[in-house]
């Protein structure tokens, strides 16, 4: 297993690599991504995502959205946006029926969509930048996880998407641990806090016997918060020293954060990038897709709308249990050491949700990366860690020039030259590992 710092290095290196021979290059094979977001109240966050995943590389973004898509066109003109603004009417008409709506409505709607979003031709599917909790949307998570799984390709699900997720284990229509797709969360606070709550990890043995101190697993997160002071003064002595090793001097709490955060990646069996002061990255071994044809991620028979209090038929097992049945379950979880902006403009996370998009569908793309590293959780984790780190060396640059006038779309201008970034630090004769001065030297000089 690599170490943190030689994980992003080698996957700063090898990202580029196909550039070096563009002959063998066509449209897309740096990554086609199909973001669905966008709703009536949100028209930036699809487009922060799409932005920033072009910006990244990535050759072509669809943005599929449920609302008038003209804004999106016009914020984003380099993607292919795709209106799913009927979907979002018809299943309107459920919401207002006093039953909700049926299983057999449900699906209707998702088959609808279903060949939509199965033509496209992506290496990676992103919901939830913006994507509002309404029924449709709900609709648009179940359908791209079926499609993801018959792609067999990665699916990472941020913001709504992750609240609706939440929804529909807590109302029974799905379970976790998700089997048979590639999933990735990129939680905020709320939307970890929330996971952990559906996934039942507070009532998980596990977690009673290692709190010895009997703190309740929210007294653990109100403090993972209150750290932020503490560990920013670490994180930017790790960044500038290059050194991201001392995890000797790592805060106990953040080291509790960090257990907490492994076992949720057990529990629903996704890999998680928690976005916070300091950034966790917990990545699990990929998804083996079984050899015969998979089946949908399982869902029950019960209605979907207006049953809070629905019990999945199966209880969730136990941690141990999880454990005992999937021995050779492998999970590297560590904070990411970077320098951070302190302005909390909104819209930073859909900024992560594009560029660890574009590193999920670079690695599933190009094959010929997979045979650099040593094995798969280090090249993912050096692939989220890396979007993580250059996502915050944008804000932080971009703060430095704007201070409180920050916004997210200045940042992303910035975003624009994280490719540059590590283009240069691919081609140059710093030590490997990459100290993380270097990067953050070359990004300025970059955006300068
Ligand atoms: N311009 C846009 O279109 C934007 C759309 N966004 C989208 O809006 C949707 C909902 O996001 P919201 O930001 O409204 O909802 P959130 O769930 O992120 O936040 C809701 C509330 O949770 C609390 N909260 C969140 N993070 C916290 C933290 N670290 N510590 C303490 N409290 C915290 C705050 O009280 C906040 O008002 C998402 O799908 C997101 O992608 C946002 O990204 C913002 C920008
Ligand atoms: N307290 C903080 N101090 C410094 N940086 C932070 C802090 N909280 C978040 N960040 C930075 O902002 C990024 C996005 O985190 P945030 O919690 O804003 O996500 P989000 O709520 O999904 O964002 P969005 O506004 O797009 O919905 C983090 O990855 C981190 O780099």
């Amino acid at each position: 297993m690599l170490t943190f710092q030689e994980s992003v290095s080698l996957f700063i290196k090898t990202f580029v690599k196909p550039f070096e021979s563009p002959e063998k290059l066509h449209k897309g094979s740096s990554g086609r991504i199909a973001f669905i977001g966008g709703c009536d109240e949100y028209i930036g966050a699809p487009s922060f995502a799409a932005l920033s995943s072009l910006f990244l590389g990535c050759d072509y973004a669809y943005v599929l959205c449920l609302s008038n898509p003209n804004p999106i066109r016009m914020l984003c003109p380099d993607a292919v946006v795709i209106e799913m603004k009927k979907l979002y009417e018809i299943a309107r008409e459920f919401e207002f029926q006093e039953s909700g709506i049926s299983s057999s409505d449900f699906f209707g709607l998702s088959s609808r969509v279903y060949p939509t979003i199965n033509a496209l031709r992506v290496n990676a599917l992103s919901i939830g930048s913006g994507l509002g909790r309404s029924l449709a949307a709900k609709v648009m998570l179940y359908t791209c996880m079926k499609v993801a799984q018959h792609k067999r390709i990665p699916m990472v699900v941020d913001g709504d998407g992750i609240t609706l997720l939440c929804d529909m284990v807590r109302d029974g229509w799905l379970e976790f641990p998700i089997k048979n797709v590639d999933i990735t969360l990129t939680p905020n606070f709320r939307e970890l806090l929330a996971l952990c709550i559906v996934s039942k990890i507070f009532e998980s043995d596990e977690i009673r016997k290692d709190d010895h101190k009997k703190r309740s697993v929210e007294d653990i997160f109100k403090e993972f918060m209150n750290i932020s002071s503490q560990t920013f003064s670490l994180s930017q002595a790790v960044s500038t020293s290059g050194d991201a090793e001392i995890l000797s001097s790592l805060d106990d709490r953040l080291k509790d954060a960090c257990s907490l955060i492994t076992k949720l990646c057990k529990l629903t069996n996704c890999s998680i990038l928690s976005k916070g002061a300091i950034d966790i990255v917990c990545v699990k071994e990929p998804v083996k897709f079984s050899a015969t044809k998979s089946t949908a991620p399982s869902v029950s028979d019960s209605p979907v709308c207006r049953t809070p209090s629905k019990q999945p038929k199966q209880p969730v097992p136990s941690l141990e249990q999880m454990i005992a049945h999937d021995r050779d379950f492998e999970i590297v979880c560590k904070p990411v050491y970077s320098l951070k902006s302190p302005c909390r403009a909104a819209g930073q996370g859909d900024i992560i949700a594009g560029a660890v998009s574009t590193v999920l569908a670079s690695l599933n793309a190009i094959k010929v990366r997979q045979d650099v590293f040593p094995d798969e959780i280090s090249k993912r984790f050096g692939g989220l860690a890396c979007a993580s780190i250059l996502v915050s060396i944008a804000a932080v640059l971009t703060y430095h020039k704007y201070s409180i006038g920050l916004t997210t779309s200045d940042i992303l201008k910035s975003f624009k030259f994280a490719g540059k970034t590590v283009e240069k630090v691919s081609k140059s004769s710093v030590a490997f590992p990459t100290p993380f001065s270097s990067l953050f030297k070359y990004f300025n000089d970059a955006v300068e």
